[in-house]
């Protein structure tokens, strides 16, 4: 016998849980099927523990560089203690009771797809009239040669481990490799950082890529660009990596940034007549819809590999469902790697809007050199903005900055690109002083549309 719901949520990670909370709010009958933890990956082996194990260093960064306090150093067993309370000890039990006494059936178990509207876990089927794909993605490792005899860690190992490791080696130079060496390097770990790419963030403006090594290596990360692991080996203790050009790295652990794949694979997608990309993603329309009364939000989708879009996803699929559907947008939303100091970006880069056919003009702003805030906040002060804009609708398109709480005061750009706000609205904003936001008004003012 089956049972059956009006609505079933496959995958309870960030997207999930937005998409399940509205559903049931809105009165459905919803089952949430989890073969991990409520929470999802964000939630205990990604977004929250890399967060919080980046603070501290943060934190201890900021008294460096404020005058007049000394003495912060940081400590892993008490991050670790706090990490792990973060991290509910890797224990949903109050997530899956929260569920059920908002009127879920939590269902534990890999879900697999048998035809439309019809879903096996276990032993259990279960029919619904929607289903919803937040499955999430897994960690990518290259294939390399000898890899089995080294001691591999992806973001799970990296952000579970008891102990720190004396040295690391990174392969990746994105956000996971970037934020990972700024975790690492800050509590004392030597850190090498391999990347194949010719600039770190390579997404990002060159000109992110550029502070964000300089940044780096400030903190004792070695950094190889241009460079990518061929080989791999032990030798005793140590797990050996080969690049390319024939050098060797040893550590004691290779961590992977590498990127991540959609979690598709086995899931019967096609039986219920979803297509897949050329990459294993679920691919959608802009209401998240990937097949009648069949849904997909988050990494899956690989639109945008964020929580804040699994969550906003979440909302659209769910509106969707309740009979009020709204397009999704994804221009302007903002990408943050945690770093020391902090990197975001909104909207297009230079290359981006070329590409469109955009004629753009775009400025950058020295943060110490415009305004006061900086110099308030630090000693020998740090930040960077650089604004993109069109100049023939005179609009703002894209904006990149580089410095303390950049992830915060990014959020006006977003805003600007998302509601193309006019350039000359922007101009006639007022920032309270002395904050960074003010760098936005500097800036505008250089920026020659
Ligand atoms: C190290 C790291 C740090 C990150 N930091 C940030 C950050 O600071 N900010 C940010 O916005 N993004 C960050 N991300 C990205 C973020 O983690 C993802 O974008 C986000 O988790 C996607 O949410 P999701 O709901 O799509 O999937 P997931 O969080 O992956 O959850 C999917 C869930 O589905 C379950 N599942 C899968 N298959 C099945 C099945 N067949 N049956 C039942 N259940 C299933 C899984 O067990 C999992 O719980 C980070 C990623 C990494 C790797
Ligand atoms: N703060 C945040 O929002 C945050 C933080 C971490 C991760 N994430 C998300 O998680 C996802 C995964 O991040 P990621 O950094 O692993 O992936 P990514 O796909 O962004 O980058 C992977 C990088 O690894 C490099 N690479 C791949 N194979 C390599 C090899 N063999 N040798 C050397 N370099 C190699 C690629 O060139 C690329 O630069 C991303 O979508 C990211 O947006 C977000």
């Amino acid at each position: 016998m089956s049972e059956h719901f009006d609505v079933a949520v496959l995958g309870m990670g960030p997207g999930g849980e937005v998409a399940a909370g509205r559903l049931l709010a809105a009165g459905k009958n919803v089952a949430v099927i989890e073969r991990e933890l409520i929470g999802g990956e964000c939630a205990y082996w990604a977004c929250i523990p890399s967060k919080t194990v980046l603070r501290p260093a943060e934190a201890r960064t900021e008294v460096h560089k404020a005058a007049g306090v000394s003495g912060a150093e940081v400590d892993w067993a008490s991050t670790r203690e706090y990490r792990d309370y973060m991290i509910r000890d890797l224990d949903d039990s109050a997530q899956a009771e929260g569920y059920t006494a908002q009127g879920a059936t939590v269902i534990r178990g890999e879900a697999r797809l048998t035809g439309p509207g019809r879903i096996q876990v276990g032993d259990r089927e279960i029919t619904a009239e929607h289903i919803i794909i937040a499955t999430g993605s897994e960690a990518v490792i290259p294939p390399i040669e000898g890899i089995e005899e080294i001691t591999a860690w992806t973001n799970r190992e990296t952000y579970t481990t008891h102990d720190l490791p004396r040295r690391a080696v990174i392969i990746g130079g994105s956000a996971v490799g970037v934020e990972t060496a700024t975790f690492l390097a800050r509590f004392g770990v030597q850190v090498t950082l391999i990347h194949r790419g010719d600039r770190l963030l390579g997404r990002e403006d060159p000109r992110v890529g550029e502070l964000v090594h300089d940044y780096l290596t400030e903190a004792g990360v070695d950094i190889r660009l241009g460079a990518s692991a061929a080989k791999a080996h032990r030798n005793g203790a140590d797990s050996m990596v080969i690049l390319e050009d024939g050098s060797e790295v040893a550590a004691d652990v290779v961590i992977f940034g590498t990127g991540r794949a959609p979690r598709t694979q086995g899931l019967g997608l096609e039986a219920a007549g979803a297509r897949l990309g050329e990459h294993g993603e679920v691919l959608i329309d802009e209401h998240a819809r990937a097949a009648d009364n069949l849904w997909a939000i988050g990494d899956v989708t690989a639109v945008m590999p964020f929580t804040h879009v699994a969550k906003y996803q979440g909302r659209i699929a769910a509106d969707a469902i309740l009979g009020r559907p709204r397009p999704a947008g994804y221009e302007g939303i903002p990408r943050v790697v945690f770093a020391d100091p902090e990197i975001a970006a909104a909207g297009l880069t230079t290359e981006q809007a070329q590409q469109r056919g955009i004629r753009a003009i775009a400025t950058e702003l020295d943060l110490a050199q415009a305004i006061a805030r900086p110099w308030t906040y630090e000693q020998d002060p740090r930040g960077h903005l650089g604004l993109l804009a069109d100049a023939e609708r005179a609009v703002l398109i894209g904006a990149w900055a580089v410095g303390p709480q950049a992830g915060e005061w990014i959020h006006h750009a977003s805003l600007a690109i998302r509601a193309q706000l006019p350039l000359e609205i922007l101009r006639d904003q007022i920032a309270q002083f002395p904050t960074y936001h003010e760098a936005y008004q500097a800036a505008l003012e250089q920026l020659e549309v």
